[in-house]
């Protein structure tokens, strides 16, 4: 959920304790003694670490290897606390390799897991997560283990990782944490259990994480845990109730001066005005959000900022307004969806190095057993030829099968990263890859193509009403639908949350039309009783073609995108083909 919550942690991190030395010696008792207090000052006095970081640095020529390993670590936390991630990672990667310490490897991998989380380098954090699990039995420092098991708590919940993020706050329990850990701690509870669904109406989670955050005096914590209480309130379809719960902490969230946390409570705020159909309040909540988002708050948070402007806007009728803020948004949720599938990818990459290392270390094991029975045949001096031909043999079996199994595993990656998971269409980023080759093709062969994009209607309030799970059988069944009219070789892709396109190669404006009425006659038609149900699922399309918008792969979807718009402003259930302005005489 928050991005901001992993600087905030990073943060949290530097503001604990200490003295720094007065004098200055270059004896190695005192700098190990600069260290250690430098070390200390990270958190309570950040000007005080700064400043003690660079006094030793003068003496750096007198360092033993291990001050200078620690003095390394102390220098890339340095960076990447004041925001320069390039220099941090520098500076922590170059100092690993030649470190013996144990606990010091320790805390440079999850400080690296914690830079990775701000960077976005999902990929590389997940490896170093698993370098300091293959530690942990060897750290004896209770408070190392406690710090590395956050940090992965954060990181997998950035990644939207809940099931990990749970199976982590689990392993904390074994351990004594401060008040304000255990803040973190339950909030990271409450926002994971409230991601997959389990979350119970009676509050007993969010209130305990509430309680906890109130006495350990953390505003931030605190917020977090009524924003999550805030959208159980919306599910509940009682906005008033959220207002009340977060109109009064108002001030007390700006005091934090974290905009991620008080661009998100303008957007709640906003939604429950706007649900209240008290515009105008909505529309001063969603322009603070907008503005407070200036600050780089995240896709996820502008996302949700403009949904609500177009949505306002829309309400007061101001269509052109609502047009420009619903571009906006389907701008940043196009990214979004990008995002996720960043993640999601990591994820399965993750997975994918390590079957490949199993398998690696099982082709070697293998491999050994048929080294050792060669060198016992050759001791015992068995020159039965026959019998190293079986062993070569079986050598090329087993090399040939592992060839096989990483190739499957490669497959099993391909399929992955090409096609929507839900849905079993292609994603966005496939999508990009055949629209562009077969508009190449189009082009050369002097053939027409047409774009259908479409895009189901009030979807959010199927999800409202009757469940994500529900929600996801409407998008699976309205895409088998589609298919069982298509033809074979027409690109179907999902571009991202319930907006889907189809390229048809050699169709022109009529038949495409024609084509994106069976399907909306197709989507209308879904029997919803079949899941004990009892509501029609429609969707609004948008048709262009070559002629009209060119070869363009961006051009065509702007221009079956402004249709779609058209379709959805006329009443939704429509197919609506883009039309060229005509030119102002
Ligand atoms: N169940 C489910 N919901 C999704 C998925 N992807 C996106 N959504 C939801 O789709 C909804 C889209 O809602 P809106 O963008 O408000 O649009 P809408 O309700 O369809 O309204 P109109 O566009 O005006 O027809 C959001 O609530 C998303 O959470 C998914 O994979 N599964």
């Amino acid at each position: 959920m928050w991005l901001s919550v992993v600087s905030f942690f990073l943060f949290y991190f530097f503001v604990q304790s200490t003295k720094v030395l007065a004098q200055e010696s270059l004896s190695e008792e005192v700098i190990t003694e600069q260290l250690s207090l430098a070390d200390n000052s990270r958190l309570s006095d950040p000007k005080k670490f700064k400043e003690t970081l660079y006094r030793l640095k003068k003496h750096q020529k007198f360092f033993s290897k291990s001050q200078n390993d620690f003095f390394q670590y102390l220098q890339g936390y340095f960076f990447a606390y004041s925001g320069e991630h390039v220099q941090a990672e520098k500076t922590l990667t170059s100092v690993l390799p030649s470190i013996t310490d144990t606990n010091l490897k320790f805390r440079i991998n999850y400080t690296l897991v914690n830079l990775y989380a701000i960077t976005k380098n999902w990929e590389e954090g997940l490896a170093f997560i698993e370098k300091n699990n293959v530690l942990i039995p060897t750290i004896k420092e209770q408070k190392l283990i406690v710090s590395s098991l956050l940090t992965v708590v954060i990181f997998y919940s950035e990644m939207k990782q809940y099931e990990l993020t749970l199976e982590y706050i689990n392993r904390l329990k074994n351990y004594d944490v401060s008040l304000s850990n255990q803040c973190f701690i339950e909030r990271f509870h409450a926002e994971a259990a409230y991601n997959i669904n389990q979350l119970t109406s009676d509050n007993v989670t969010t209130d305990k994480a509430l309680s906890i955050c109130i006495k350990a005096k953390n505003k931030l914590g605190a917020n977090s845990v009524r924003l999550i209480q805030a959208k159980q309130l919306f599910e509940a379809n009682k906005p008033q109730q959220v207002l009340d719960l977060l109109l009064p902490h108002i001030e007390e969230v700006k005091s934090t001066l974290f905009p991620m946390g008080i661009a998100e409570t303008h957007n709640s705020i906003a939604q429950a005005y706007l649900a209240l159909e008290m515009l105008a309040l909505a529309k001063e909540h969603a322009d603070l959000a907008k503005s407070i988002n200036k600050n780089n708050t995240g896709i996820e948070r502008a996302r949700a900022t403009y949904s609500l402007l177009y949505k306002i806007a829309e309400h007061e009728n101001n269509l052109e307004l609502a047009h420009t803020y619903f571009k906006v948004f389907s701008e940043l949720d196009k990214a979004y969806v990008d995002e996720i599938h960043a993640k999601h990818i990591a994820v399965q990459l993750a997975q994918h190095k390590s079957i490949e290392q199993k398998n690696r270390i099982e082709l070697l094991n293998e491999t050994n057993a048929l080294l050792t029975t060669e060198q016992t045949l050759a001791k015992s001096k068995i020159t039965n030829i026959q019998l190293v031909i079986v062993v070569l043999v079986l050598s090329l079996i087993i090399l040939s099968l592992w060839g096989i199994r990483l190739y499957k595993t490669h497959q099993v990656i391909k399929v992955l990263s090409e096609y929507d998971e839900l849905t079993g269409i292609y994603n966005r980023r496939h999508f990009n890859h055949v629209a562009k080759i077969a508009l190449k093709y189009c082009k050369s062969a002097h053939q027409e193509l047409s774009f259908v994009l479409f895009d189901l209607d009030l979807f959010k309030q199927i999800n409202d009403t009757y469940g994500h799970a529900i929600g996801d059988w409407a998008l699976q069944e309205s895409i088998k639908v589609c298919q069982a009219i298509g033809r074979k070789n027409d690109i179907f892709a999902r571009l991202g949350g319930e907006e889907f396109c189809l390229v048809l190669p050699s169709c022109d404006i009529n038949a495409a039309m024609a084509r994106a009425e069976a399907c909306r006659k197709a989507i209308e038609n879904i029997n919803t009783e079949a899941v004990g149900c009892h509501f029609t699922i429609t969707a609004s399309f948008g048709v262009t073609d070559v002629i009209r918008s060119g070869f363009d792969l961006q051009a065509l979807l702007k221009d079956a995108d402004i249709a779609t718009y058209r379709a959805k402003n006329s009443g939704r259930n429509k197919v609506c083909a883009f039309e060229i302005e005509a030119p102002q005489e």
